[in-house]
C-alpha cells in the first residue's frame, strides 16, 4: 500500500521509469537517482579551444577569452576567408556585420560549437543551420540596451530640431535660421513599436521629455507597460495616432517590412519615424515614397536593409532623413559590457555549461537546472543501456518517458532530460553527435518518436521519516495472519507486529540490548507490550522496532524512550 498526502516538497522530482517501445517488444528500465555530474550540454572537451573573433570586441572581453582559449582576431574577413577559417575554430564571435549563414556551418565540418553574437539581434545568424549542426548560438542581450535607447532619443531630438541638416549647412557656410525651424517634443504622441528592453527604456526617457507615450507589442505585459505609465494599444491605433513612431522589434518573418505603403497610408500626415531596430522592418522604397508625398515628414535611421547602404541610396540622401551608421550600441560603456557578456557566455558554453543567453537551446533557470542535474546523467545512461538491449542494431523508433514528480505537470520542464535521453539513444548506434541544441532535431530526423507522460505525485513529510520511500511517499504494508491484521513493512523495513492496541515505532542503530532497553522503560511504567518485531537494513546498521502496546504510554514514558542513546526517531500511533 502506498499512502500519500497533499503536503508536497516542490524540489523533489523523480523519474521512476523509462519505457522503450520497440517494434516487437517492450523493455523497461527502472531509474534511480544518482549523484552524477551535470553533463547537460555535453559539448566535447578540447584542451585549448580556438575562438575566432570576426568583429571588433572590447578589450575586457578579449582578455577573458584569452584566459580560456587561443583567440584569433581576424576583422573584415570576406565570406570566403571566414569559411576557410571556421574549420579550425571551436567558437566564433561576431557583431551585426558578419553573416553566419548555412555555408559557414557546413564549412566548419562540425568543429564550430558556439557562435557568440556580441549584441542583441541574431538576424545575421542562420539559427536553423546552427541547430542542425549542433552549434549553440548565444547572444549578449542586455549590455547595449541603454546605449540603443539613448541613441533612439538622440535621433528623435536631432530629427525634430534638424540638428544634422543645420550642422551640415553651417559647415558649408550657410546660416539658415528660417529653414531649420523644428518641432517641439513636449505633448507629442510617441508610439513605440516593440516594447521590449530598448523600447521600454526609450519610453521612460521620452516621458521625461514630456511626450505622451503609447506602445504596441503583441507579447508585452500590460502590467509592465502600466508600471512605466504607458498604454499598450493595437498596431492600427498606434500608427494612426502617433506624431512620432519609434521602432524596437526584432527582424523576423512577421516584422519584415512591417512599415510599407499600406501602413504609411494609415499614418497621421507629417509623422516622424525613428528606426534603431533593424532596417528590414521598413520597406525602404515605400518610406522614400511616403517622405516624398509628405505623409512622413522626417525619418531618423540608424539601421538599413543592406549595411552599409548604397552610396547613392535615395533614402540616405533624402533631405528629410537623418542617418547614422548603425551606432546604437556603439558607446564605450556598451561595447565593454557587451564584450564581457559575450565572452562569459562563449567561455561558459565551451566549458559545457548551459548558457542563460542561449538562443537555439532551452534556457533553463538555475533553480530548475540544479534540480534536474542528478537526473541528466541518469537519463543518458539509461537510454544508452536500453538502446543496446534492442536486438538487431536498428535502434528504436518510439520511446515513452514517464516523469513522476511533485511538481505540477505544467511546471515540469523536461527539455534537458529529453535531450539527454535522445543523446543516449542515438549516439551508441551512430556517428551523430547529439547535444542539447540538436537533440530534438536529430530525433525527428531519424524518425525517433519521443512521447512524454507527466505524473503528479503528492509528497509527504513523515513524522517517522523511515516510513518514506525514495520517491517521497509514506509506504506501509500489512497482511492478515490467523485472522489478525499484521503490519509487515514500514518504509523499506520488514517488521511483523499485530495491529492491536497501539504501536510505537522506533528507528535505532542495530546493536545488542535495544529490545531490553525499550522494554524496561515500558515495563517500569506499567505499559504492557503485546508484540514486538525488529526489521533491519543490515546487521549493526539501522533497524526499525515495532512495539504493540495495550496501554497508551505517558508523555514522560515516550520522552524516556527518545532519550535512549541509540534511538534515532520514534513515534506513537493509536490504532
Ligand atoms: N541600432 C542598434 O545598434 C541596436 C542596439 C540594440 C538593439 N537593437 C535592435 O533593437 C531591437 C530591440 O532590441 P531589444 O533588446 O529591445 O529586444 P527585446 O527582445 O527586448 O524586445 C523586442 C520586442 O519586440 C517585440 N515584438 C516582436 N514582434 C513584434 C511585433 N510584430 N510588433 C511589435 N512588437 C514586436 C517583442 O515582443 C519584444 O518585446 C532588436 O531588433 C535589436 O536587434 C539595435
Ligand atoms: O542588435 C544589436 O545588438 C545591435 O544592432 C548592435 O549591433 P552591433 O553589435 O553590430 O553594433
Amino acid at each position: 500500500m502506498a499512502a500519500t498526502t497533499s503536503q508536497s516538497h516542490l524540489l523533489r522530482p523523480t523519474l521512476p521509469s523509462l519505457r522503450l517501445r520497440c517494434p516487437s517488444s517492450i523493455h523497461s528500465v527502472s531509474l534511480r537517482r544518482t549523484n552524477g555530474t551535470d553533463r547537460i550540454s555535453s559539448l566535447r572537451a578540447v584542451s585549448k579551444p580556438t575562438i575566432l573573433v570576426a568583429e571588433k570586441l572590447g578589450a575586457a572581453g578579449l582578455e577573458l577569452l584569452k584566459e580560456f582559449g587561443n583567440v584569433d582576431c581576424s576583422y573584415n574577413m570576406s565570406p570566403e576567408e571566414l569559411c576557410a577559417k571556421v574549420p579550425l575554430c571551436d567558437a566564433l564571435i561576431v557583431r551585426s556585420g558578419t553573416k553566419v549563414n548555412r555555408t559557414v556551418f557546413e564549412s566548419s565540418a562540425g568543429r564550430l560549437r558556439v557562435v557568440g553574437r556580441a549584441g542583441v539581434g541574431i538576424d545575421n545568424v542562420d539559427l536553423l543551420a546552427a541547430t542542425e549542426h549542433g552549434c549553440l548560438v548565444v547572444n549578449a542581450p542586455t549590455a547595449n540596451t541603454v546605449a540603443a535607447a539613448e541613441h533612439g532619443i538622440a535621433l528623435i531630438a536631432a530629427m525634430a530640431r534638424n540638428v544634422a541638416q543645420a550642422d551640415a549647412a553651417l559647415k558649408a557656410g550657410k546660416w539658415m535660421r528660417n529653414k531649420y525651424v523644428g518641432v517641439s517634443l513636449v505633448g507629442k504622441t510617441l508610439a513605440i513599436l516593440g516594447f521590449g528592453k530598448v523600447g521600454s527604456e526609450v519610453a521612460r526617457r521620452a516621458k521625461g521629455l514630456g511626450m505622451h507615450v503609447v506602445a504596441h507589442d503583441p507579447y508585452a505585459s500590460a502590467a509592465r507597460a502600466h508600471a512605466i505609465g504607458v498604454d499598450l494599444i493595437s498596431f492600427e491605433e498606434a500608427i494612426s495616432t502617433a506624431d512620432f513612431i519609434s521602432l524596437h522589434m526584432p527582424l523576423t518573418p512577421s516584422t519584415d517590412k512591417m512599415l510599407n505603403d499600406e501602413t504609411f497610408a494609415k499614418m497621421k500626415k507629417g509623422v516622424r519615424i525613428v528606426n534603431v531596430a533593424r532596417g528590414g522592418v521598413i520597406d525602404e522604397e515605400a518610406l522614400v515614397r511616403a517622405l516624398d508625398s509628405g505623409i512622413v515628414a522626417q525619418a531618423a535611421l540608424d539601421v538599413f536593409t543592406k549595411e552599409p547602404p548604397a552610396a547613392d541610396s535615395k533614402l540616405v540622401l533624402h533631405e528629410n532623413v537623418t542617418v547614422t551608421p548603425h551606432l546604437g550600441a556603439s558607446t564605450v560603456e556598451a561595447q565593454e559590457g557587451v564584450a564581457i557578456e559575450i565572452a562569459e557566455a562563449v567561455v561558459g558554453a565551451l566549458k559545457g555549461e548551459l548558457s542563460a543567453t542561449a538562443v537555439n537551446a532551452p534556457m533553463v533557470s538555475a533553480e530548475v537546472l540544479s534540480e534536474l542535474a542528478p537526473y541528466v546523467e541518469l537519463a543518458e545512461k539509461l537510454a544508452r543501456l536500453a538502446v543496446q538491449l534492442v536486438a538487431g542494431g536498428g535502434g528504436v523508433k518510439s520511446v515513452k518517458v514517464t516523469y513522476a514528480s511533485a511538481r505540477s505537470p505544467d511546471d515540469l520542464d523536461t527539455r534537458v532530460i529529453r535531450a539527454m535521453i535522445i543523446k543516449g539513444l542515438i549516439e551508441p548506434i551512430s556517428s551523430v553527435f547529439v547535444n542539447l541544441v540538436n537533440a530534438d532535431f536529430t530525433a525527428k530526423q531519424r524518425g525517433v518518436r519521443i512521447t512524454e507522460e507527466r505524473v503528479l505525485i503528492a509528497q509527504v513529510n513523515s513524522k517517522f521519516p523511515s516510513a518514506e520511500t525514495e520517491t517521497g511517499e509514506i509506504s506501509v504494508a500489512g497482511r492478515v495472519k490467523d485472522g489478525i491484521p499484521h503490519l509487515t513493512q514500514v518504509g523499506s523495513f520488514q517488521v511483523d507486529v499485530s495491529l492491536e492496541g497501539s504501536i510505537i515505532l522506533c528507528r535505532q542503530v542495530d546493536q545488542p540490548g535495544m529490545i531490553g532497553a525499550v522494554g524496561s522503560v515500558l515495563g517500569e511504567r506499567n505499559v504492557n507490550v503485546n508484540f514486538m518485531s525488529v526489521g533491519r537494513s543490515a546487521p549493526r546498521k539501522h533497524a526499525v522496532m515495532a512495539i504493540g502496546v495495550d496501554e497508551e504510554p505517558s508523555k514522560e514514558t515516550l520522552t524516556k524512550i527518545g532519550e535512549i542513546p541509540a534511538i534515532e526517531e520514534f513515534v506513537f500511533l493509536k490504532l
